[in-house]
């Protein structure tokens, strides 16, 4: 406190207003701060002065006060305290204080009276105006913090574009693809190691040096490459643009799940360079996965998430009854083209292909080739997945982009009467309508198999085609057990086209010889090298025969075909087809079987009989058995 200042302390009320025996007398405690060593110690009431009350003002019957407490107005409590000060010796140095400690009666008049007083001080025109000013200054203040936050904030931020790429999605894949390539990432000293490939069936860029050792990178098929690290901020250059590349992580707070996002920022505030960016990130990952088909699998969350991807498959390579292919592939292609005709009469633009029939004779194949075809990603539906209910199959569906391949593969395995994959009912009637498969018809008491998870037929149906369905997709649904299936699943509208996929022909068998030892690409060999026949002849074959061998099952990849000619590898292929049954055998046993004689063609003609005979004996044994 200022030296001559004095204080009364607490509100108007605490003001010691004491009615002694009718006389109203108001008490002031004045305390010489310097007796008192500074420490206050109002210990003392009116009536005891102590050493340290130093002066009491009997406030009536002085002319000056009035006889009554409520007449007594805070202008003159201020004015008896002036005097009071000026009256004591020393009076710069001194504190006073009022208190209300023993106040016998008025206390509660005075506070009324005190409070009205203190309220006329606080509206009086003077105290109104310096209100004025006080709440003026106060919102001129806020109002500058406010504008320099304001500023602060955007004026930078004007100059940049920043752009957040999401793990979950696949421009993230682009970005991060895209990043592997810039060569600043092999200055950096804080960087993170990876394999990743993001969907591509090689790492976009390798750590210098390690494309020229081959040694390493035999010792492993998954390359390093360098990217920016979690929670970093990288500064790297882009057509001459500065560019800030932050991946932040967070905690999903979901089973300790961390979702990564991916910003970058451009110096600029022209759009066009942030759209240059991304078409020649997203141009770049469709150049390097343009041989590739990408496989997308529904995670825990009921997220499609880029599972894999695998090389194409060509067309030519599945070898199907005449026709087979070129009804999948026109059919799909046209439907693709046909938005415009669907909307016209209000269809859904949806086409659904069940294909069934033997396994291992290209069901899943051919899906497989027509997506690599159409350029379609396929995304495969798990009805067995734990958890999977109708809710999230129903979610699943709708969150399909809009071209794509849906997949569901064995759709009898979860909706068909205690039948399972293991199960082998013996050859099946393929032309058995759905619903009618009599011949092993499950006893009357057979509770029926529960759907894995919740997952009911209903849900199906509804998910397939009900409104959340996603318009322009196509789905395929495989099953080895065409009859066991449901009718209602197999109706047009969710199943439009049925194919059945038989047992391999002698056609098909003879062609797949022949794609198998001559495929179309080596076709076109010079004359001098497919008229090599090498160790393939008999004799040559058996010489390899007589000689110590490693003890193995399989067929060495070091072991490369002969180079045949073609007319010869026709002649084998005609032969090979005499020697398999009709309709007997799957093309998977087929390709299984020339696979064991990858590089002897004259063994494999010479023993396909030998080897028919073994597998009809086989299943012969397991009918037994079952
Ligand atoms: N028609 C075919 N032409 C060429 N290869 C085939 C053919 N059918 C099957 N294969 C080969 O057999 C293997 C299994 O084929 P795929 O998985 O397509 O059969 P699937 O009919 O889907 O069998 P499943 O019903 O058991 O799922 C593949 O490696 C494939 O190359």
């Amino acid at each position: 406190m200022p030296p001559g200042a004095f204080q009364l302390s607490g509100a108007a009320t605490r003001l010691g207003v004491i009615n002694d025996n009718g006389v109203t007398r108001l008490d002031f405690w004045v305390v010489d701060q310097r007796k008192d060593g500074g420490g206050g110690g109002w210990t003392k009431d009116g009536a005891e002065a102590g050493p340290h009350i130093i002066g009491i003002v009997q406030a009536s019957p002085e002319p000056s006060i009035s006889s009554t407490s409520s007449e007594l107005t805070l202008a003159t409590y201020f004015s008896l305290a002036g005097q009071i000060l000026s009256a004591l010796p020393g009076s710069s140095d001194v504190t006073a204080q009022s208190t209300a400690q023993n106040s016998t009666v008025t206390d509660g008049l005075a506070s009324v009276t005190d409070f009205s007083s203190l309220v006329a001080l606080l509206v009086s025109a003077g105290a109104l105006w310096n209100w004025l000013k006080v709440i003026t200054i106060g919102l001129l203040v806020e109002a500058l913090r406010r504008a320099t936050l304001y500023l602060y904030s955007r004026i930078p931020a004007s100059f940049w574009i920043t752009a957040h790429f999401h793990e979950d999605d696949d421009s993230y894949e682009w970005m991060m693809v895209w990043l592997s390539k810039q060569p600043s990432w092999a200055k950096a000293r804080d960087i993170e190691v990876s394999t990743d490939t993001f969907g591509l069936s090689t790492t976009a860029t390798l750590v210098p040096g390690e494309e020229t050792d081959n040694n390493l990178s035999l010792v492993s098929s998954r390359k390093l490459a360098y990217l920016p690290a979690a929670s970093r901020t990288y500064p790297i250059w882009y057509h001459g643009r500065y560019m800030l590349i932050t991946r932040v992580q967070e905690n999903t707070g979901w089973r300790g799940r961390k979702q990564t996002t991916l910003e970058i920022s451009i110096l600029t505030r022209n759009n066009r360079v942030l759209n240059e960016l991304l078409l020649e990130a997203k141009k770049d990952y469709m150049a390097a996965a343009h041989d590739t088909v990408s496989i997308y699998v529904a995670d825990s969350d009921n997220d499609w998430v880029h599972a894999a991807s695998r090389p194409k498959r060509k067309l030519n390579s599945i070898i199907l009854d005449p026709g087979i292919t070129e009804l999948l592939v026109d059919d799909a292609r046209d439907f693709l083209n046909s938005r415009a005709w669907y909307t016209a009469r209000g269809i859904p633009f949806r086409r659904g292909y069940l294909l069934y029939g033997a396994p291992g004779s290209g069901k899943t194949s051919i899906i497989s080739s027509i997506a690599g075809e159409l350029g379609l990603d396929i995304y495969i539906v798990s009805l067995s997945r734990t958890g999977l209910d109708d809710a999230a199959l129903s979610t699943l569906i709708s969150d399909l982009p809009e071209k794509c391949i849906s997949l569901i593969e064995d759709i009898d395995a979860t909706f068909t009467h205690n039948l399972n994959r293991d199960d082998d009912p013996g050859p099946v009637d393929m032309n058995a309508p759905p619903g009618t498969d009599d011949r092993r018809p499950p006893p009357p008491d057979t509770p029926v198999k529960p759907p894995v998870g919740s997952l009911s037929l209903g849900g199906l149906l509804n998910a397939l085609d009900g409104i959340a369905a996603q318009e322009g997709r196509l789905l395929y649904a495989t099953t080895n057990k065409y009859s066991a299936l449901d009718p209602a699943l197999c109706r047009p509208g969710r199943m439009d086209v049925h194919v059945e996929f038989r047992l391999a022909s002698k056609d098909q068998a003879r062609k797949l010889f022949f794609s198998f030892y001559l495929p179309a690409d080596e076709a076109a060999a010079p004359e001098d090298e497919k008229d090599q026949e090498s160790e393939s002849s008999p004799a040559k074959t058996a010489d390899v025969a007589t000689s110590e061998k490693p003890v193995f099952f399989g067929t060495s990849h070091r072991q490369r075909a002969p180079k045949l000619r073609r007319t010869q590898v026709a002649d084998l292929a005609t032969r090979f087809a005499e020697a398999i049954p009709e309709r007997e055998l799957s093309m998977a046993a087929l390709q299984g079987f020339l696979m064991m004689h990858k590089s002897r063609p004259f063994e494999a003609v010479s023993v396909a009989g030998r080897w028919v005979e073994t597998e009809r004996e086989v299943r012969a044994k397991k009918a037994e058995q079952s």
